[in-house]
């Protein structure tokens, strides 16, 4: 399995509970504004704990509340694509890209900036770019950092047609040949159809 989630939390007056079993392929997160679509992208990332539950990513337990367990978010090595780009600022565009990068295996880098069409901006500082530029050097960054799955908060708000039409194809291609396990939140059906091997209603 992909996923195997299933975990519930209490954040002020939410209470958060989701289940998630998913085999492979891109699984997309739905539901209404508050249902706590990022705080489960959060607590799978390991940023929030869950109160209790288990999450469990290609096999690999990274929580379980019963058992004590709980894999600090650096081992876990998500590939997140916050909703907010969320870039370094003291950082130029190329250290940014370049933050997580481990092994030269994985996405080429060159080939990675081509796709993402950011070439031409690897020497801008982050407040300089306009808000679509930010987002795809942010999915430049999470890819580039050789993750084992990737999580994505509404990836393709605020680009333009042409642009969204190419990192959908850059998803398909993650999703389908590097078989990258792969949890999406957006509100948007079309890219939900298109993209999604299931969807689950949180
Ligand atoms: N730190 C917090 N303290 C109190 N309440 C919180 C906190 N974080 C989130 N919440 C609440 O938990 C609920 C879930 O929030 P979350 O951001 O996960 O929802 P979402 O489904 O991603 O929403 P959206 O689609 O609007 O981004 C919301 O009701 C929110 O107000």
């Amino acid at each position: 399995m992909s996923f195997d989630v299933d975990l519930t939390k209490r954040l002020g007056e939410a209470e958060i509970a989701c289940r998630i079993e998913a085999g492979e392929g891109l699984t997309v997160l739905f539901g209404p504004s508050g249902a706590g679509k990022t705080s489960v992208l959060n607590m799978v990332a390991g940023l929030v704990e869950p109160d209790a539950g288990h999450v469990r990513v290609a096999g690999e337990t990274l929580f379980d509340g019963g058992a004590g367990l709980d894999v600090p978010v650096a081992e876990r090595r998500a590939g997140y694509v916050f909703q907010e780009p969320r870039l370094f600022p003291h950082l130029r565009v190329r250290s940014n890209l370049l933050y997580g990068r481990r092994a030269d295996d994985g996405l080429d880098v060159d080939e990675t900036i081509a796709l993402l069409g950011i070439a031409h901006l690897l020497d801008r500082w982050p407040r300089t770019l306009s808000g679509g530029e930010a987002r795809r050097v942010a999915i430049g960054r999470a890819l580039l950092s050789d993750p084992r799955f990737l999580l994505l908060d509404e990836p393709l708000s605020s680009l333009d047609r042409a642009r969204r039409e190419e990192i959908m194809t850059l998803i398909e291609r993650l999703r389908d040949t590097m078989k990258l396990p792969i949890l999406m939140v957006t509100h948007d059906r079309e890219e939900a159809a298109r993209l999604g091997t299931r969807i689950v209603e949180i």
